[in-house]
C-alpha cells in the first residue's frame, strides 16, 4: 500500500501533449478517481503511473520513493482494464494465481483463493473464463490484480462492458473490497455517476490538465471552472453567456443584477435551482421531457435555451406557454473570462416572487 505523488508530470508526443504538468498527492489507502472526456489524458496518466510511458517531464513517487526509473514489472502495480483479458485455456484459479507464477510466494495457492473468496468467485475456481458472466470475469480480473498485494492498483474503466444493474453492484463490490485491503486505488474513468460514486476525491481533467481536486460535493456545488460546472452534473448545469454592464447583464427585456463581476462573464444555473414563479426571467416552454420522479423542461428566454427540472407532480406544461423562473442569488455561479470561478459573484433577479 502506498502513498502516491505525482510532481508537474507531463507527457508529450510530437504532435500532442497529452499529460500537461500535473500534480497531485495521494493519501495510503485512498480511493481516487480520475475523471475527464474521452482524450483529456486519463490513460496516459495510468500508464505512467503503471511505468508503461515514462513522462517527459515531471516525477512519480511512490511512498516517497522516486519510480520514474523504476520498470513496470517491478513496480508492485495491479492493473484491471475494461477489457478483462483473462487468459481464456486456463481456470479461474490458475488465472489468479499467474502473477505469483515468477515469485517463490509459498503460500500461493492459499492466498490465490482467499482472493478468490473474497471477491466471491470461491466456487467457480474450476471453470474457463468463458464459463462466466461478465461481471464474474471482473471480479477474477480483480482477483488476479490483487493477488500480488499491490502498491497500487490502477482500474480502467472497469465497469463499462458491464449492463447498468450489474455495474450499480460492482460499484459496491470494488468499493467493499478495495476499503477492506486498504489499498490504494486510481480509477480511470469517464463517467461521473461511477468517479463521484467509488471514489474519496475525484480529479476532473480536461485537456491534459488538472481542472479540480474535491469530493462529489466539492465538483457539483463548488466548481472552480466552467469546464468543470458543465461537466458535471446531469441534466448539465446551465451556462450563459453575457457581459456585466453597470451591475447587471441585459438581453432584450430581460435584466439579470450581478455583483462582484464586471465584463465578460459567464453565469451558472443548475436546473434543479430554478423555480417557476410569477414573476422573473420570461421564458417560453420549448419541449418537456419526464425523467421518473423529475419532469425536464427546456425553454427559451432572453438569455437563450435554459433548461429546469420540477417534480413530476406539478401542473403539466404545454408547448408555447409563457412562464416565469425565479432563482436564489446563493445559488448562483459565475466564472470569469478565464473559465475560473468568481467566489464572491452573484446574481439576481429583481423581484424573488415565488408563485
Ligand atoms: N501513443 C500516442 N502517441 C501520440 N498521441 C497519443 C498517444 N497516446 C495518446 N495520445 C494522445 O494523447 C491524448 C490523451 O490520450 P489518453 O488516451 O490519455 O486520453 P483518455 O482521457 O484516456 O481518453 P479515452 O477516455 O478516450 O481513453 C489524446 O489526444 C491522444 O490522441
Amino acid at each position: 500500500m502506498a502513498r502516491v505523488e505525482l510532481r508537474n508530470l507531463t507527457k508529450s508526443w510530437d504532435a500532442a501533449t497529452a499529460v500537461a504538468d500535473m500534480s497531485l498527492s495521494i493519501a495510503d489507502g485512498e480511493f481516487t478517481a480520475i475523471l475527464g472526456p474521452s482524450g483529456c489524458g486519463k490513460s496516459t496518466t495510468l500508464f505512467m503511473l503503471a511505468g508503461v510511458y515514462r513522462p517527459t517531464a515531471g516525477d512519480i513517487f511512490f511512498d516517497g520513493a522516486r519510480v520514474n526509473d523504476v520498470e513496470a514489472r517491478s513496480r508492485n502495480v495491479g492493473i484491471v482494464f475494461q477489457s478483462y483479458a483473462l487468459y481464456p485455456n486456463m481456470s479461474v484459479l490458475q488465472n489468479i494465481l499467474f502473477p505469483l507464477r515468477f515469485q517463490k510466494v509459498p503460500d500461493a495457492d492459499r492466498r490465490a483463493r482467499e482472493m478468490a473468496e473474497l471477491v466471491q468467485v470461491g466456487e467457480l475456481l474450476d471453470r474457463r473464463p468463458s464459463q462466466l458472466s461478465g461481471g464474474q470475469q471482473q471480479r477474477v480480473a480483480l482477483a488476479r490484480a490483487l493477488v500480488k498485494r499491490p502498491n497500487l492498483l490502477l482500474l480502467d474503466e472497469p465497469l463499462s462492458n458491464l449492463d447498468a444493474t450489474l455495474r450499480l453492484s460492482m460499484r459496491a463490490e470494488i468499493r467493499r473490497i478495495t476499503r477492506e485491503l486498504g489499498v490504494t486505488t486510481i480509477l480511470v474513468t469517464h463517467d461521473q455517476i461511477e468517479a463521484t460514486t467509488m471514489a474519496d476525491r475525484v480529479v476532473c481533467m480536461a485537456n491534459g490538465r488538472v481542472e479540480q481536486v474535491g469530493t462529489a460535493d466539492d465538483l457539483y456545488l463548488r466548481p472552480d471552472t466552467r469546464f468543470v460546472a458543465g461537466f458535471i452534473g446531469s441534466p448539465p448545469m446551465n451556462l450563459i453567456e453575457a457581459t456585466v454592464h453597470e451591475g447587471a447583464i441585459r438581453a432584450g427585456a430581460a435584466r439579470i443584477a450581478v455583483t462582484g463581476a464586471e465584463g465578460t462573464v459567464t453565469l451558472g444555473l443548475r436546473p434543479e435551482m430554478l423555480h417557476p414563479a410569477e414573476r422573473g426571467l420570461q421564458a417560453r416552454v420549448a419541449h418537456v421531457e419526464p425523467m421518473g420522479r423529475e419532469r425536464m423542461t427546456t425553454a427559451y428566454t432572453d438569455f437563450g435555451t435554459i433548461r429546469f427540472i420540477e417534480p413530476i407532480a406539478a401542473p403539466a406544461r404545454d408547448e408555447g406557454e409563457l412562464m416565469h423562473l425565479q432563482f436564489d442569488a446563493a445559488d448562483t455561479i459565475l466564472f470569469g473570462p478565464d473559465g475560473r470561478r468568481l467566489p464572491g459573484a452573484r446574481a439576481s433577479l429583481p423581484e424573488a416572487a415565488h408563485a
